[in-house]
């Protein structure tokens, strides 16, 4: 028997998306941009990190040579290691979004292959009977925004007319979400998630992936900070995912971090929440040290796309990867024979990149374990190749759309 110990690092895109064009991505890149930058001194904060981009653990375990498979170029300012001891490989997205569930689902064995539904960036992005419906089901006096934004930016705008009349704030992206940011005290975070789980029975009828509690606290734009109580409430996946598929087998899937909400707590049988990698890593090492044969510990990794990525924030997710990278050696320590790490992304969200949104990309595939000899299997198709992977190496009967990759 065995373990498996999936690592998400969210929005760590590795570029070259077959699709990117039909995203207006055509050229983004995460890592490479990041690399290329921190080369260039661009990547330069007083107090956080210089110099070109260090991340010498990842790169043993096959980070640039995936690289180069996505793109045909290795990232600008990295050594090649002396030698490779992973795994390794890219892998394209199939689902037809560039989204966070899609990204998840698929890397656990189910692409998603219907269109979600959108909210227009152009005028209003809320429609008209979907607002009345939230104010009058909500208990709430109106909304603010509705509109494309982001979210720091927005809690900046309207923060304090939130506070002063008491109608949350509603914004959305590219992605298929409906975002509410709401202040933790004037507000309340229980009202909020209230009104969130209202919010989601209503936009079901706009095929929308995930309402998202947003709240906040502080007293002024300048010091409107966002809380670890993010909460997303996510419709259930289309098919059993290899989370149901494990838990059905009576193993046991521990969700680190956001995991359970992304899989909206279908196939979940632990959950541990942390804010911060830092938080998420140790968390995860706990879940590690507890998992029997059989199990699987999955963490999404959060900080990189919601506080670097969408905030185009280079020397911010260079300093993130650098600080990850340096905490493989601990978790290398703590495997046993037959365990297999994999680490691996949902999307891109290249920081270099216009506007606040994710970025269709390629993503690596790193997996390393005592048993494990090194070798590429080149670009895989699907992210579900993942998902079989984990479900193959932990002997349950394969799914539908994807294989092993070991
Ligand atoms: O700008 P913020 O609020 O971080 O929003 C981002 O976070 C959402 C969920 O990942 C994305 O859809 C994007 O809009
Ligand atoms: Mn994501
Ligand atoms: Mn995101």
């Amino acid at each position: 028997m065995a373990r498996a110990f999936l690592f998400v690092l969210d929005s760590f895109g590795i570029g070259n998306a077959p699709d990117a064009e039909a995203f207006g991505d055509l050229g983004a890149d995460t890592l490479g941009h990041i690399a290329e930058f921190c080369a260039a001194g661009a990547g330069d904060r007083a107090g956080l990190r210089e110099g070109p981009l260090q991340l010498p653990n990842m790169s043993a375990l096959g980070l640039m040579h995936a690289a180069k498979l996505a793109t045909g170029r290795l990232p600008v300012g990295m050594p090649l290691p002396e030698r490779v001891y992973g795994v390794y490989g890219a892998a394209s997205e199939t689902s037809r979004g560039k989204d966070t569930p899609s990204g998840h689902w698929e890397i656990a064995g189910t692409p998603v292959m219907f269109d979600w539904g959108y909210f227009p960036s152009e005028g209003d992005a809320f429609p008209a009977e979907l607002v009345e419906a939230i104010c009058r089901e909500g208990d709430i006096p109106g909304i603010l925004g509705n509109c494309h934004a982001s979210g720091t930016d927005i809690i900046a705008r309207h923060g304090e007319e939130h506070m002063r009349s008491g109608k949350p704030i509603c914004y959305t992206s590219s992605d298929s979400v409906f975002q509410i940011a709401a202040h933790e005290q004037s507000f309340g975070l229980d009202r909020l998630l209230e009104l969130c789980q209202v919010v989601r029975r209503l936009v079901d009828d706009y095929n929308i992936g995930r309402v998202i509690a947003r709240p906040f606290v502080g007293d002024d734009p300048q010091n409107f900070t966002r809380t670890g109580n993010r909460r997303d409430y996510s419709v259930l996946p289309p098919e059993p995912t290899v989370l149901d598929r494990l838990k059905e087998a009576g193993r046991g899937v521990h969700a680190v971090g956001k995991i359970g909400d992304i899989f909206a707590h279908q196939g979940v049988t632990k959950l541990t929440k942390a804010n911060g990698n830092m938080a998420l890593f140790d968390a995860s090492l706990a879940a590690i040290e507890e998992a029997e044969d059989g199990d699987l510990v999955f963490t999404n990794f959060v900080d990189f796309d919601m506080l670097y990525g969408h905030r185009r924030d280079v020397p911010g997710y260079a300093a993130a990867l650098e600080a990850f990278d340096q905490r493989l050696p601990d978790l290398d320590r703590r495997l046993k024979p037959g365990d297999i790490v994999i680490l691996t992304a949902d999307h891109g969200c290249d920081p270099t990149w216009r506007g606040t949104d994710h970025t269709r990309e390629r993503v690596p595939v790193l997996m390393f374990g005592p048993s494990l000899r090194s070798r590429s299997f080149g670009v895989a198709d699907t992210f579900a190749h993942i998902g079989e992977t984990v479900a193959r190496h932990l002997g349950i009967a394969p799914g539908p759309h994807g294989r092993s990759l070991i």
